[in-house]
């Protein structure tokens, strides 16, 4: 059999190319060539890299005008046939470009291997002895050179690495090298994320009942002929972590390969340690702040079955795994599994499907399950399993509502209610550690004139600037606008122009007012940007550095300091004023597992929740640690609203420079959509067209729709037609359809 034909995908994502063409397979590499090869091929004038994604033996059409592949850009292969039916899946499903899919799939940047000269002997020990012995006396450098090469040929060192460990110069190297006495042989390096961490082996732990029955529910779910999901629904603090690592240990066990997710921000050198602690260099980690080198070198050591289970964020889901078992999500409800940029995909929903195609099990963790994951669990589509336990039977915190509008009432103007300035006096007395809790990076740090209320805002983004007090600097966050902050309002001249709302810079300047003796340490973007801050600076806080971390969402999850004893957060209400039919969802979720950083040493912790709205119920329920209630009150909201999970959403954002441009396009498409909705009688509602609450962003105006419905494949067949139907009756120029299918943020 031979293949004489490929088809190829071509690297540019335009509707029109969206489509494998037909290359002819020149002889040469017809040995060679396998699907998921980068190729460079002919197209139109030009020549584009591609990606076979099938070979033939013969093609129906005039295999005469047929171009031929001009070379193989890579001799290896970056999918297989089981990655790329699920990238046609995720293609499909999101409606986006294939090829948009693939460059997800593969490790991106350059695929190069990186070499280094490894110096080696030339001949055999009793030879070199010989020479040594001829070598002169002043030679005594390049004795002790042959030496140590002799002493250690184990050892893979380049001529600067071995001339430092004999204390020379390189040249004394490359004297024996002229002398023919050594010789030098091109190496692979591995370019290792965490080379710099050091592993102490850690044991199993024993495992506590509550865990030995999630692990066997585990265990019985990979028996299973059938892929399945499991949610595991622990509390904080409650042994989840040691399950998977228990689970993954069977999984190795059976010459399987495992995958497990978490939050980009948690993914911190301790919960690496913890993994590679266990199974050392079995361990790949993968996320998008190793470098490319770092990136592909992790990405081959799973490739070539060197690591068989990959620690990492949402792309880790593509993981190069021949042989898949298990697939573990960490903090299942956290919105970063989902993607914002195109592939829009959520990592949850493609790990069950590529669980689906390859028959592994899914284990979804979590204290607080995403509505629609309990839902499914309601539905009898996953198995679920609790730990309602804290390891060691630590009792969870107490949690104290505090209303901040009786303590405007009472005169008490500080950001910290009387309440929570008491607790945090008492833990500096008694050398506790407190952690301070703030929703978004200065969400509501913006400068506002007081006589005329006027707000500075982007003038690319239709947002209000943000103030940043080391810098005197007002910044947008999306597009990176700066600008002064003026003296004068630009509106109406007066003085009065000040900066409003307490972001995590007023906040710190607060604590340093009210409590002068404490060690603050404010983590936000801000202080984390370069590399490894966020880490040394958690570790300062390990070590007692600090008395008070003060930060954001980055604080809330994944650290097991056992010496904090006071959580508060400063205002719960920023995620519930946020316009998103999930906000009171995101509010329990980020208030039970902030309020899940305390008590998890010897001392009992507390948690003080500052709010506006002490009544609403998620923040009432999160204060009783009451997941079900929250649940059973949240999903009736949603059955009454028809939002998901009884419904799917599609959202589409239409952007353009020009105001005008946006509006006539949206109203088109909309026009088309309700026209098809009317003539065949669908199941489906149009909401909008309207000016997106985000309405201009980094220069472009942006219209928004939303789809909404119960039928999904039927909404995208509408929209895929809709949108053809649009290209036909207007010019659409450079106006940008974004369609975003269970979109998360909605702005
Ligand atoms: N069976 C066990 N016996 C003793 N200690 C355990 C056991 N299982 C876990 N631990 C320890 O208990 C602590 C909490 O466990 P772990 O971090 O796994 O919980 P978790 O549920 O993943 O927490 P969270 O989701 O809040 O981060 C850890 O320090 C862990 O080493
Ligand atoms: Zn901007
Ligand atoms: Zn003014």
């Amino acid at each position: 059999m031979e293949f004489r034909y490929a088809e190829v995908i071509v690297d540019l994502p335009i509707n029109e190319v969206d489509k494998p063409f037909t290359y002819l397979i020149p002889d040469q590499l017809r040995e060679e060539i396998e699907i998921g090869y980068q190729v460079k091929v002919p197209f139109g004038h030009r020549q584009l890299s591609g990606y076979v994604i099938e070979l033939k033996e013969e093609v129906e059409s005039d295999s005469t005008k047929l171009k031929e592949i001009i070379k193989l850009k890579s001799s290896l292969q970056l999918f297989d046939r089981e990655l790329l039916r699920l990238a046609k899946w995720i293609a499909d499903y999101y409606q986006t470009y294939l090829i948009t899919v693939l460059k997800s799939v593969i490790p991106s940047g350059d695929i190069t291997q990186k070499t280094e000269r490894i110096v080696r002997l030339n001949y055999s020990v009793p030879e070199i002895k010989q020479e040594l012995a001829k070598l002169s006396k002043r030679a005594y450098k390049q004795r002790e050179v042959l030496e140590y090469l002799i002493e250690n040929q184990d050892q893979d060192l380049t001529s600067t690495a071995l001339a430092e460990k004999v204390n020379t110069t390189s040249g004394t190297v490359r004297r024996l090298y002229e002398k023919d006495l050594i010789r030098y042989e091109e190496m692979e390096v591995r370019r290792d994320p965490v080379a710099d961490i050091d592993f102490e082996p850690t044991t199993p732990f024993s495992l506590t009942t509550e865990q030995q029955k999630a692990l066997n529910q585990i265990e019985n779910l990979r028996e299973a002929p059938e892929s399945g999901t499991l949610l595991l629904k622990g509390v904080t603090g409650s042994g989840k972590t040691e399950v998977y690592l228990q689970a993954i240990a069977q999984v190795i066990d059976d010459g399987q390969d495992a995958i497990v997710l978490v939050p980009e921000i948690s993914l911190t050198p301790q919960t690496v340690k913890r993994f590679k602690s266990r199974f050392g260099d079995q361990i790949a980690i993968y996320h998008s702040h190793l470098s490319n080198g770092e990136r592909y070198d992790e990405w081959l050591r799973m490739k070539r079955g060197e690591a068989k289970v990959v620690v990492g964020a949402r792309s880790a889901i593509f993981a190069p795994f021949s042989n898949l078992g298990l697939i573990i999500i960490d903090e299942e409800h956290e919105t970063s599994y989902k993607q914002g940029d195109h592939p829009k995909y959520q990592a949850r929903k493609v790990a069950n499907k590529r669980a689906e195609l390859t028959g592994a099990v899914t284990v979804l963790g979590t204290a607080t399950p995403a509505l629609e994951s309990y839902y499914q669990v309601q539905q009898g589509n996953y198995q679920s399993v609790s730990l309602e336990n804290r390891i060691d039977n630590r009792p969870l915190p107490p949690v104290e509502v505090i209303d901040m509008r009786e303590e405007l009432e009472a005169g008490h103007r500080s950001i910290f209610s009387r309440r929570l300035t008491a607790a945090i006096e008492d833990r500096l007395a008694k050398n506790e550690q407190i952690i301070l809790f703030l929703n978004r990076r200065g969400f509501s740090t913006f400068v506002l004139c007081r006589e005329c209320g006027f707000v500075l805002e982007c003038p690319n983004c239709d947002v209000s600037l943000t103030y940043h007090a080391d810098k005197t600097l007002l910044r947008c966050h999306y597009c990176d606008y700066q600008r002064k902050v003026p003296d004068i309002c630009p509106e109406c001249e007066s003085r009065y122009i000040k900066y409003f709302g307490a972001g995590t810079q007023k906040v710190e300047q607060a604590i340093i007012e009210e409590f002068p003796t404490a060690r603050v340490l404010r983590m936000d973007v801000d202080t984390t940007t370069r590399k490894g801050a966020h880490q040394r600076m958690l570790d300062r806080f390990r070590n007692n550095e600090a008395d008070i971390l003060l930060g954001t969402q980055m604080i809330a999850k994944g650290h097991d300091f056992p010496n904090i004893t006071l959580v508060g957060v400063i205002t719960a209400d920023t995620a519930l004023n946020f316009p998103d039919f999930r906000a009171a969802e995101h509010t329990f979720q980020l208030l039970t597992q902030v309020a899940g950083r305390t008590g998890r040493g010897d001392i009992v912790g507390e948690v003080v929740v500052q709010t506006y709205d002490p009544d609403h119920y998620s923040i009432q329920l999160a204060k009783e640690h009451d997941y079900e209630t929250f649940y059973q009150q949240e999903i009736e909201a949603r059955k009454e609203l028809d939002y998901p999970p009884f419904t799917h959403l599609i959202n589409l954002i239409i952007k353009h420079e020009k105001e005008v441009k946006v509006s006539k396009v949206a109203n088109q498409l909309g026009g088309i959509l309700n026209q098809q909705i009317r003539d065949r009688e669908l199941n489906v509602e149009l909401l909008g067209p309207i000016p997106a609450p985000l309405a201009k962003l980094r220069g472009k105006y942006r219209w928004q729709m939303i789809l909404k419905g119960r039928d999904l494949d039927m909404m995208r067949k509408l929209n895929s037609y809709s949108l053809e139907a649009l290209k036909k009756t207007v010019n659409l120029e450079s106006t940008v359809i974004s369609v975003d299918v269970d979109p998360i943020k909605m702005l």
